[in-house]
């Protein structure tokens, strides 16, 4: 058996801006992962058991032709894929024995935000690609996920930051590929294994690091947030789509700031660029009418401004979490403690280098 794991994600930096081909952003792995364990098989048989939608069982032979539509479809779509790719490199495909663990979710099931589809993808790859001793990058991994996600029908279109952080670990400078060209390259027919090959335009991968003796803080609102239908509210119109453009512009130069600011280990630079991309966001968001902020959200962050910790809003808002970072434990411990008491749920989450 092999298993694999792959960790979910908190954006620090360039939400919204990021769904443009091209936008830095900057996400942040996190310590809670889903887990997939592959056994090779001596039938034809795929026996797929997922903690979330229970057992499925079908012969590979079916596998080319199941209907994507219910909430298998991601799994079977990924499955789809590695046939095809163990085909590509002359292995013998079997059948399997697959299980899918999600530790993603709150212990009530509740979604924390932490981008569960990425990481099974993820997952899944790493685990079968592994069981076959295949040589694979991180960012193969990312742009063989990304092909997945783009083919699976009436799946989410956002800006794949959650498989970049899945797929790379760490911190991540993230802009998503250019995907009019990369779905011109599916279109074509072209295989997979040629495709992850390729370098993609405006793709970019880069790890940064974080200062050790920083703290990251992250703070749970209890309230699931739906990130499809706020992307998809703040498309509707060409204004709303000019607002997009106009904070892609103004974001860019501050997460250039934040990634900066990393790299040098300067709070104050950090901060700034968070408070500052903050502000873009509360005004981004309000020109296009979302439901951003949340009575819990605005606590979060004003519990934080109060004890001097720099705090954002972390992804897609209307709920969620949000984070905050300080280089001072006390301003740390006094912050978790002043979330408790006005009932955000600090979530014990550290960085994940893979
Ligand atoms: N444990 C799991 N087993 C199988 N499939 C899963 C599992 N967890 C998630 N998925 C797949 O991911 C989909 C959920 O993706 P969705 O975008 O709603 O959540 P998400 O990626 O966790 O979002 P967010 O980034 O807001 O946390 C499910 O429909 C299913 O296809
Ligand atoms: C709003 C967006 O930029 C971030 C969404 O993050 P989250 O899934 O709400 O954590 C969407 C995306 O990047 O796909």
């Amino acid at each position: 058996m092999t298993t694999a794991k792959a960790p979910g994600k908190l954006y620090l930096a360039g939400e919204y801006a990021v769904t443009l081909s091209g936008q830095p952003s900057v996400v942040i792995a996190v310590d809670r992962f889903v887990t997939a364990d592959v056994t090779r098989r001596t039938d034809d048989q795929l026996v797929v058991a997922s903690d979330q939608l229970g057992e499925q069982n079908w012969p590979v032979s079916e596998l080319p032709t199941l209907p994507l539509t219910d909430d298998w479809r991601l799994v079977i779509r990924t499955l789809q894929v590695l046939n095809d790719y163990l085909l590509d490199n002359g292995q013998p495909v079997t059948g399997l024995t697959v299980s899918i663990k999600s530790h993603l979710n709150a212990d009530n099931g509740q979604k924390l935000g932490l981008g569960s589809s990425a990481a099974v993808v993820v997952a899944l790859i790493k685990a079968v690609i592994d069981d076959y001793e295949l040589p694979m990058t991180p960012e193969q991994r990312f742009k063989l996920a990304a092909l997945i996600t783009l083919t699976t029908p009436n799946f989410k279109a956002g800006s794949m930051g959650d498989i970049a952080a899945a797929s790379l670990g760490g911190v991540v400078l993230y802009s998503k590929f250019d995907t009019e060209v990369i779905t011109e390259w599916i279109d074509s027919n072209r295989y997979f294994s040629e495709i992850i090959a390729r370098d993609w335009p405006l793709l970019r991968l880069e790890r940064l690091g974080f200062p050790a003796d920083w703290q990251l803080l992250v703070g749970w609102t209890g309230a699931p947030a739906d990130t499809q239908q706020l992307l998809a509210q703040g498309a509707t119109t060409v204004d709303k789509q000019h607002a997009k453009q106009l904070l892609a512009q103004n974001t860019a130069p501050l997460v250039n700031m934040l990634v900066e600011g990393l790299r040098r280990m300067d709070y104050d630079k950090v901060a700034t660029a968070l408070r500052l991309n903050q502000e873009q966001l509360f005004t981004y968001t309000s020109q296009v009418g979302l439901s951003y902020m949340t009575p819990q959200l605005l606590t979060l962050l004003s519990t934080a401004s109060e004890l001097g910790a720099s705090a954002k809003i972390s992804g897609a808002g209307g709920g969620d979490n949000g984070i905050a970072i300080t280089n001072n434990p006390l301003v740390a411990k006094a912050l978790t403690q002043a979330w408790l008491a006005a009932g955000i749920q600090p979530l014990p989450l550290s960085i994940a280098t893979l």
